[in-house]
């Protein structure tokens, strides 16, 4: 009898079937830090993300989410192993990518409508076109009202809407999420998640959402998958999340299978986050 041995995070579709959005296969990540040994921060490991499907990326504190991430981005190099967007090899910088960081990137001279208009200027748009989707986005992003205002004008979660309108003017295939919401109040948060699957749901992305708060992770996602911690990290764990869509952030979390997930990842996770906690109290 042949036994199919599934690789945490090797999910996506069947062979034949439409390429991966990201494909990470074996891919290592290191860093020449001057005067020390290379420090070796993932290990080979593999992820493959479908096109329009929805991963969480949990793990430790330190352990190499952002650089995976950074990876797929192509900010970084890896030491080892293929990086594929698309079906093709990646080569420099992942132009089918938007990235959205904890910190966000707004410029704070600029309203927020020519905060999201900028974003097509760069590619080379018209000034008439980038206003009119600007201001289509921040009416989707529900701030049709602010569009005149300054960064320092609006509220942490209110520029979180406008740093999400502009990834998403656009139109990545793929984005790629750190701990955008980290910065906000818990509920804050959820109304910001609720929005994210709204905006997703109407034309599905892939997304890789690095997050420390497991329930934001199993609330946004159609999978959880966990990083050892590190150095060294590798993915070790691949959760699917069936919980059914569409998803409020807030509620999903008072389905009884919600708990019943939670426990299950956490039971995986938390050894990985005593490994850490243990290594820095030491
Ligand atoms: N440019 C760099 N040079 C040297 N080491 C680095 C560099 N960037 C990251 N590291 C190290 O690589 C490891 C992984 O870092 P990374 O930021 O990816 O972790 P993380 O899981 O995203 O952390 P956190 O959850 O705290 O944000 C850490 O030990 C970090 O110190």
């Amino acid at each position: 009898m042949e036994i199919a041995l599934r690789q945490p995070g090797r999910e996506g579709p069947a062979p034949g079937a439409a390429p991966l959005a990201v494909a990470l296969d074996d891919v290592s990540i290191s860093f020449a830090v001057k005067g020390r040994p290379v420090f070796k921060a993932v290990a080979p490991t593999s992820l493959h993300v479908g096109d329009g499907e929805f991963v969480a990326i949990v793990g430790p504190t330190g352990c190499g989410k952002s650089t995976l991430l950074n990876a797929t981005a192509g900010l970084l190099k890896p030491a080892g192993g293929r990086v594929a967007i698309f079906g093709e090899p990646l080569a420099g910088l992942n132009a089918k990518a938007g990235y959205l960081f904890q910190q966000d990137a707004l410029m704070p001279w600029k309203t927020a409508l020519d905060n999201v208009a900028i974003a097509l200027e760069i590619g080379g748009a018209r000034r008439a076109d980038t206003l009119a989707q600007g201001r289509d986005w921040l009416a989707r992003v529900g701030l049709a009202r602010f569009t005149d205002r300054y960064p320092h004008e609006l509220s942490g979660g209110q520029r979180k809407r406008v740093a999400l309108a502009q990834v998403l003017v656009r139109d990545p295939k793929i984005l790629l999420m750190d701990e955008p919401f980290g910065p906000l109040d818990a509920q804050t948060r959820q109304i910001m998640g609720t929005l994210l699957l709204r905006l997703w749901a109407q034309d599905r992305k892939a997304v890789m959402f690095v997050t420390h708060d497991l329930e934001e992770a199993i609330a946004l996602s159609d999978r959880v998958v966990i990083m050892s911690a590190g150095p060294e990290a590798r993915i070790i764990g691949n959760f699917p999340i069936d919980l059914a869509r569409p998803r409020d952030t807030a509620d999903i979390r008072l389905d009884p299978r919600f708990h019943q997930l939670h426990r299950e990842i956490w039971n995986q996770l938390k050894a990985e986050v005593a490994k850490t906690y243990g290594e820095e109290m030491a």
